[in-house]
């Protein structure tokens, strides 16, 4: 009788032939081998997992020194072994993930000058002024200063509060995530702090939601200025793409967070006399 161990009579690349005996493998256990089909195995047996794995695993960037077990003949670690076990949430996002790379390149047609689209690059690099940190926050901090009733000033110290947090949180998630920028970006955007080497969120696009968020909810603007601001918000996401800078998640990501965002800066909303208070603390 046929044992389901019986020696693997596959082709010389580790592909069962049919007709031929099959080795089974368990789904529950971790296999402690390191037989270049495990290894397979470990990767995704899609070679577009496997390649997007050992590119976007800071697991494996960061610890490329480190053994993994298996080029010491050991056999691959507890965690690998885990690996193995395909679970639905981690086939989801790896698919979503290798949906997100391919589209994202796909779309990066601003890039550089060579690009498909390289003579759009320098009107997506004013948008990318338009949600800059420094603009914002250097119009916000003038407007606050010019503004004489207390109305305008309240609502242009809370705007730069929304601001100052958005940096904040966004260098926070940055650096946590740590998600570098895709290959093809130029890194030639002024004024950056150095958690902007990494990409996700997109810091215009939360900022571009918040914003958004905020001009529609405090400014009175007529229909067409108001569908002006959601496309510039729109055009601030898509630009960073387009340009390279960042994959669509990076940016929907960013979006959703804006969008937080604002609601927190609502609850904390600063008051004239919360304000006069802080003052009355500090002189
Ligand atoms: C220097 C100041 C005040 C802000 C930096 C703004 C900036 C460059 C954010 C990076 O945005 P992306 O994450 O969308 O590339």
């Amino acid at each position: 009788m046929h044992s389901p161990k019986a020696k693997n009579t596959g082709r010389r690349d580790g592909s069962p032939v049919l007709g031929g005996s099959f080795e089974f493998v368990s789904l529950t256990k971790p296999v402690n081998r390191s037989s270049p089909r495990h290894l397979l195995q470990r990767q995704g047996s899609d070679p577009t997992t496997a390649r997007l794995r050992a590119s976007e695993s800071p697991l494996r960037r960061r610890g490329s020194g480190s053994s993994t077990g298996s080029a010491s003949g050991q056999g691959p670690p507890e965690e690998d072994g885990i690996r193995l076990n395909p679970s639905l949430i981690g086939i989801s996002l790896s698919s979503l993930l290798a949906i997100d790379l391919w589209l994202s390149k796909r779309l990066s047609v601003c890039a550089c000058e060579d690009s498909s689209w390289g003579s759009v690059r320098p009107l997506m690099k004013l948008i990318e002024v338009s949600g800059h940190g420094l603009p914002w926050l250097a119009g916000a901090a003038y407007s606050l200063y010019k503004s004489d009733t207390a109305a305008g000033q309240e609502v242009m110290l809370n705007l730069l509060v929304g601001l100052l947090l958005d940096l904040i949180l966004v260098g926070i998630v940055k650096a946590v995530v740590r998600r570098r920028r895709p290959a093809h970006n130029q890194m030639d955007m002024f004024a950056t702090f150095s958690v902007d080497r990494y990409s996700f969120p997109s810091g215009h696009a939360t900022r571009a939601a918040m914003c958004g968020r905020f001009l529609l909810a405090h400014l009175v603007l007529a229909a067409p200025l108001r569908v002006l601001v959601l496309l510039w918000v729109g055009l601030v996401g898509l630009s960073r793409v387009l340009l390279g800078r960042h994959n669509v998640t990076d940016v929907l990501f960013g979006f959703w967070m804006g969008y937080c965002q604002y609601n927190l800066v609502e609850i904390l909303w600063f008051s004239p006399q919360t304000l006069q208070g802080l003052l009355g603390h500090l002189a």
